[in-house]
């Protein structure tokens, strides 16, 4: 384990001036409220509600998934912010590696999905849906590597469904198939450190990524200092923006993979932004997202092509907001005051 996390003072801290936040008059003038459909079911909606927002400094998006409490919400805030009224810290690559995300399919639909968003050289895939069993994930593991070879990575992400004897004797099944990580597979920091060693005890060769025990903790470096993961997977808007991302993984000091929240487009943009800035990144990114929603504020939506999203399309994409989706996504009077609603309550915690 790198760093003990959170001690040092970080580097980023300070490196971009934190944004004055407009006041609601502003941010309500600024806001389009969308609802998107998707393609596929993805962790259980149909459907992704979004809120652009035309700032001084470009397109911003906020899009914190219905269920989450004002006070997360209003952490997505701080991160469309940054991007539509702030400075983004500066990137050091101009590409980044991406992998097709496989939901939690029927295996007999895998490789039609495969073959859609043109996957390449990593996927990672969902396991542990409810409702769902073990063999429906080794067939659907299987079933991916079959299509990709055996060149190719494989993640799991059982979004922390798993007890950690449940997830012991998953991995040691799905591990055969060769896993490059499993994602969250149990729900507690303390599970997963225990997990970590119960797999280094087993010999199962499986390192083990946290997501919602960065994205949705009070202390988001607990996971370093427990030692409980091998690398982490950040997500620029529930972290509250590119610079406090890139701080959280420094003070963490593990190898990370962005990914998407289930963004549009605008969202994406900002997730290459943060990959692009990253002083190293070693693993394909989770955003290739935009292959899951079925429309999207832009005309060309920033999906992969061979397995890599460019800065310049990221930032292309981010300009290229379409007003025309806009008006034709835009969501019945009621939903649109819901969302209105709550930026007002979001705004009011930052
Ligand atoms: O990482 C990817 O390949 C895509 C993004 C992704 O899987 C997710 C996006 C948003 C919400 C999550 O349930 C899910 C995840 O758990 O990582
Ligand atoms: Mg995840």
């Amino acid at each position: 384990m790198a760093s003990a996390g959170g001690r040092e003072p970080s580097s980023y801290a300070g490196a971009v001036p934190t944004p004055e936040t407009p006041d609601l008059d502003e941010l309500l003038a600024a806001a389009h409220v969308v609802r998107l459909p998707m393609r596929v079911r993805f962790r259980g909606v149909t459907e992704r509600e979004a809120v652009l927002l035309r700032g001084p400094g470009g397109w911003a998006e906020w899009c914190p998934f219905v269920e989450y409490a004002d006070a997360d919400a209003a952490r997505w805030l701080a991160a469309a912010v940054e991007a539509g009224w702030g400075q983004l810290p500066a990137p050091v690559r101009d590409e980044v590696g991406v992998n097709a995300t496989v939901p939690a399919l029927p295996a007999a639909e895998v490789e039609g999905l495969l073959a859609r968003v043109d996957a390449r050289r990593t996927a990672k895939v969902k396991v542990a849906e409810a409702g769902q069993s073990l063999d429906d994930d080794v067939a659907r593991v299987t079933e991916v590597r079959r299509v990709l070879g055996p060149a190719a990575r494989i993640r799991v992400d059982a979004n922390g469904a798993w007890s950690e004897q449940e997830a012991l004797a998953a991995l040691e099944r799905l591990a055969p198939l060769g896993l490059e990580y499993a994602e969250q597979p149990c729900g507690t920091v303390e599970e997963l450190a225990a997990l970590r060693l119960a797999l280094a005890r087993r010999g199962v060769d499986v390192p083990v990524a946290a997501d919602e025990s960065i994205r949705r903790a009070q202390d988001p470096l607990r996971v370093a200092r427990l030692e409980a993961a091998d690398l982490v997977v950040v997500k620029v808007a529930p972290l509250g923006g590119v610079a406090r991302a890139l701080e959280i993984i420094e003070r963490c000091g593990l190898p990370a993979v962005v990914s998407s929240a289930l963004d549009t487009s605008v969202g994406l943009s900002l997730g290459v932004r943060l990959a692009a800035a990253l002083p190293a990144l070693e693993h394909d990114c989770g955003l290739g997202t935009a292959t899951l929603l079925a429309a999207d504020v832009v005309a060309e939506p920033l999906v992969p092509a061979g397995g890599v999203l460019t800065l310049a399309r990221a930032e292309a994409a981010r300009d290229a907001v379409d007003p025309a989706a806009l008006a034709a996504y835009r969501p019945g009077p009621d939903r649109e005051t819901w969302w209105r609603d709550r930026l007002t309550r979001a705004h009011s915690l930052l």
